[in-house]
């Protein structure tokens, strides 16, 4: 929590104005922002000066996990996080792609767990990295990533968090994750939440134990219309201690994940918050 204060107000005191096409608005933006989850001993990073809705931050990461390419199987999970970019964007809606409502395209986990190979069929790199943590391999390159630079004009958004890359040190799992885009008061609430659950969620189902999940975002911002709200309001609150996170010990594999989980499969104990704030989301 405090890595997640400081940042806000390191973008307050230091941030520089950058005009966003996409949406219109200004960002007040800093580069680069180190944070880091020490999951092995249950830091969980979660916002406490006000309400953090992380149940639907971890049903986010699920339909990635998923492969999932549709807001409404989002909302099935439990999030309605994608119904703005997929039916709201008006450069989507006039894109040939677009498969109808709801549809997101080629982003995130589609991408992820089906990632097109230039001499013909794709990979399932999620399956590949469960797969080898299991059975204790580390090679160097146990990346899951979402970036396919030929693919970004058939999405409806581009991945922000793009690149989850794990690491094994004797039977310590680690985890890199990096993000091009922050958008700080709403965007890294979830995203916090979600490189804390892959890392302990992956330790879980390969039988390794979580170690530290080093999160990197490059351009990290805060549009024009939260300011007021984070300088004003969200940064004037004393954080509470942290809760502890509990994910059901049945989940074993990467079927279990793609199955018969939902979110009463994970529980938080000891969440002391402030009120809700109500941030503008941009499309
Ligand atoms: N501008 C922008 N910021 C984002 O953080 C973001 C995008 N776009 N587009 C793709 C996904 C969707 N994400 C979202 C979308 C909505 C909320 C949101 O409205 N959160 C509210 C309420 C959440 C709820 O009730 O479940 C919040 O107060 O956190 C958060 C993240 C994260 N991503
Ligand atoms: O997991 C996510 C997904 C999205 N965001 C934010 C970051 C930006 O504010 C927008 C995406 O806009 P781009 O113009 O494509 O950068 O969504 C996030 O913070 N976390």
């Amino acid at each position: 929590m405090k890595q997640y204060l400081d940042l806000c107000r390191r973008i307050i005191d230091e941030g520089e104005w950058v005009a966003n096409e996409r949406t219109g608005k200004r960002c007040l933006t800093v580069i680069n922002a180190d944070l880091t989850y020490d999951v092995g001993a249950g830091e969980f990073p979660l916002v406490t000066t006000r309400k953090s809705y992380w149940k639907s931050a971890i049903a986010e990461m699920m339909g990635y996990l998923r492969g999932y390419d549709n807001a409404a199987d989002f909302r099935a999970l439990g999030t309605k996080t994608w119904d703005a970019n997929a039916n709201e964007n008006q450069a989507w809606l006039n894109n040939p792609y677009r498969k109808g409502e709801d549809d997101m395209g080629l982003c995130y986990g589609a991408i992820g767990r089906n990632f097109p190979k230039p001499d013909g069929g794709s990979v399932d790199q999620l399956r590949q990295i469960v797969d080898d943590l299991t059975k204790g391999q580390d090679n160097r390159g146990e990346i899951f990533t979402f970036y396919h630079p030929g693919a970004l004009h058939m999405a409806c958004l581009r991945p922000c968090m793009y690149s989850h890359h794990f690491s094994l040190l004797g039977d310590t799992l680690y985890l890199n994750s990096t993000q091009r885009s922050c958008d700080v008061p709403l965007g890294l609430n979830f995203n916090m939440v979600q490189v804390y659950f892959l890392l302990a969620i992956m330790a879980q189902i390969t039988g390794k134990k979580p170690g530290k999940a080093y999160h990197k975002i490059v351009n990290a911002h805060i549009y024009e219309d939260q300011l007021e709200l984070m300088r004003d309001v969200q940064l004037k609150r004393e954080p509470f201690a942290a809760p502890s996170f509990r994910i059901n010990p049945a989940i074993t594999s990467l079927e279990d994940l793609e199955t018969w989980v939902t979110l009463d499969d994970f529980e938080l104990e000891g969440y002391q918050f402030h009120e809700p704030i109500a941030y503008p989301f941009s499309v």
